[in-house]
């Protein structure tokens, strides 16, 4: 059978819809009654505190959790009812400290992106497929050297390459940023941005919010307390309720994009 080439294809993106979502535990209420929308083809920021429920919303659309009451819908689909292999193909997850227990190069791990359309171990024929996405993530140089020897930074990027190898109509990212150098990050939000993926990710770095996303849903306390485009989302008041933040928001003059500027805290 001829192996299908692995080539980045123009995404079906689809809206991704959380509909009342409650996590309850036996010993806590993680997410109370959360809906919102990331719309098709966007990027959708998360923002939030710390234990503000980021990381456990992306594991319902990651489908690592189910929501104690409530739904997530990919377009008019409860996530629920697609088969796993279906799902693996659909949707590209990149933890917080995402790894993998063997010593692969970088273009392995990134070959590793397209088991779930192959349904075996990528072939040295993947090996060459890979180079948009190592491109994509300024990967070329390392391509050849081992994970165990990548920083932290490199890791991220490595595992972002490999979510957009694997070709997914939604990509769901959680802090991918967070070892990056400033311009690195830029161009990993510029990467995903372009893959014209649905994106949902969780950022702590408001500026590269600001600067690249579509949309915004701000969790506080395992509750949506806003949602929209930054340019609404993004203001004095709400960084003040929200992180104690005491900021200015102006205009930037460039890019027209919200810019914060700090202050203090206002605890
Ligand atoms: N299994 C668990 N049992 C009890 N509490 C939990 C459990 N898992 C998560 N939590 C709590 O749920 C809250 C939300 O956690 P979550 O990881 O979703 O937050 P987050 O917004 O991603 O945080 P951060 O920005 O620090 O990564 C936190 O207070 C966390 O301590």
């Amino acid at each position: 059978m001829t192996e299908p080439a692995v080539t980045a294809s123009t995404p079906t993106a689809p809206t991704v819809t959380v509909r009342g979502a409650t996590v309850r535990l036996s010993s806590a209420t993680l997410l109370h009654d959360v809906s919102c929308t990331a719309p098709a083809g966007r990027v959708t920021g998360l923002i939030g505190p710390n234990g503000s429920g980021k990381t456990t919303l992306l594991s319902l659309i990651a489908r690592w959790r189910a929501p104690s009451t409530g739904s997530v819908h990919i377009d008019d689909t409860r996530v629920d009812s697609i088969g796993r292999r279906d799902y693996a193909r659909r949707v590209a997850v990149v933890e917080q400290h995402s790894g993998t227990e063997l010593d692969l190069t970088v273009e392995q791990v990134v070959g590793l992106g397209s088991i779930p359309h192959r349904g075996g171990w990528a072939s040295p024929s993947a090996v060459h497929d890979v180079q948009p996405y190592l491109r994509a993530m300024g990967l070329d140089d390392l391509r050849l050297r081992t994970w165990r020897t990548l920083s932290g930074g490199e890791r991220q990027k490595t595992q972002v390459a490999r979510a957009l190898a694997q070709r997914p109509d939604v990509l769901v990212l959680d802090e991918p940023t967070n070892h990056l150098d400033p311009a690195a990050a830029l161009d990993l939000m510029d990467g995903v941005r372009r893959s014209g993926r649905t994106t949902v990710v969780a950022l702590h770095d408001l500026a590269l919010a600001a600067a690249y996303c579509d949309r915004l849903v701000v969790l506080a306390a395992g509750r949506v307390v806003a949602e929209g485009p930054p340019e609404k989302v993004l203001t004095t008041a709400l960084l003040a309720d929200v992180y104690g933040l005491d900021a200015d928001v102006i205009e930037h003059p460039r890019t027209g994009r919200p810019l914060i500027v700090p202050c203090g805290t206002v605890r």
